[in-house]
């Protein structure tokens, strides 16, 4: 079942800096609650995103899941990022069960539903090193749900993935944590991305990386993409990014060009 995530007063400082990168970050997301982070290149995403993973300590304030303090990574909550780190020569099977195999566990009826419900049935045997750049991340995917995870952390891990497959890894996802209770963060570049999976958009501004404006994405799943409610929603995203950012968006897949000036104003 998915975890609360609190976030009480963060603010890091990288060593040797003296502007802090993060400052009075101040969240709570709701256990198998979705929520994409989206912000201008450089804004603190992924340093946020790390924190709430354990790989990284801020220097004030903490994360905590289910009430229990983040000190170091777990399988609880697993990270998924841009490339799958996968052993290219080992199978799909093999790999999808390594997460397991760390924690000295084998359950292969897990995997081989895992592998199912990832759209991998019949690739099981296939070496990984030769399949597609989706159908790899399809593997971290099944790899990532071994461990039972309540929370999934995805660092923009579609973005190096044409369109079409982007689209049906972004929806899978979606469903896959939604049917399983999984809290879900997703760090991304791609407004489409945020309004396609999320239930909250988070606004993060730089200089110092902070959260500008919360907004509910109140439509049913799974989401139609060329539906009113959909580009509304995505139109409305943009106008407040542009005012908060003092730059006009006028692409949904643009944040990822640096910019803007620093915004004050929160929705
Ligand atoms: N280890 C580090 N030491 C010093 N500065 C760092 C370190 N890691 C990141 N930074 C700086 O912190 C800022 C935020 O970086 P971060 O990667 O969190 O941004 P981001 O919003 O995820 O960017 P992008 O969208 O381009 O991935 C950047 O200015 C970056 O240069």
């Amino acid at each position: 079942m998915g975890a609360r995530i609190s976030i009480d007063f963060l603010s890091h400082t990288f060593r040797g800096q003296h502007a802090p990168v993060l400052q009075n970050i101040d969240l709570d997301i709701a256990p198998g609650e979705q929520v994409a982070l989206i912000g201008r290149s450089g804004c603190g995403k992924s340093t946020l995103l790390h924190m709430i993973s354990g790989l990284q300590m801020a220097s004030d304030g903490c994360v905590r899941i289910n009430g229990s303090q983040v000190t170091k990574p777990s399988a609880k909550w697993n990270m998924m990022f841009q490339k799958p780190s996968l052993f290219p020569w080992m199978s799909v099977r093999q790999n999808a069960e390594l997460g397991l195999a760390f924690a000295g566990k084998r359950d292969i009826a897990l995997i081989e539903r895992l592998l199912a419900m990832t759209g991998l049935a019949d690739k099981s045997d296939a070496r990984v090193g030769d399949l597609s750049g989706g159908q790899q991340q399809r593997v971290a995917l099944a790899r990532s749900l071994a461990t039972s995870p309540d929370v999934l952390l995805l660092d923009e891990p579609f973005s190096a993935l044409d369109a079409f497959t982007r689209a049906s890894l972004q929806e899978d996802v979606a469903r896959i944590a939604r049917e399983n209770g999984i809290t879900l963060v997703l760090v991304t570049h791609d407004i489409d991305e945020a309004v396609a999976m999320a239930d909250r958009v988070l606004i993060m501004v730089a200089d110092p990386g902070r959260i500008a404006s919360s907004i509910k994405m109140d439509m049913s799943f799974p989401r139609d993409r060329v539906g009113a409610d959909f580009i509304r929603t995505r139109e409305r995203l943009m106008r407040i990014f542009s005012q908060l950012s003092g730059s006009v968006v006028s692409n949904p897949a643009d944040l990822a060009t640096s910019g803007g000036s620093s915004p004050q104003a929160a929705a």
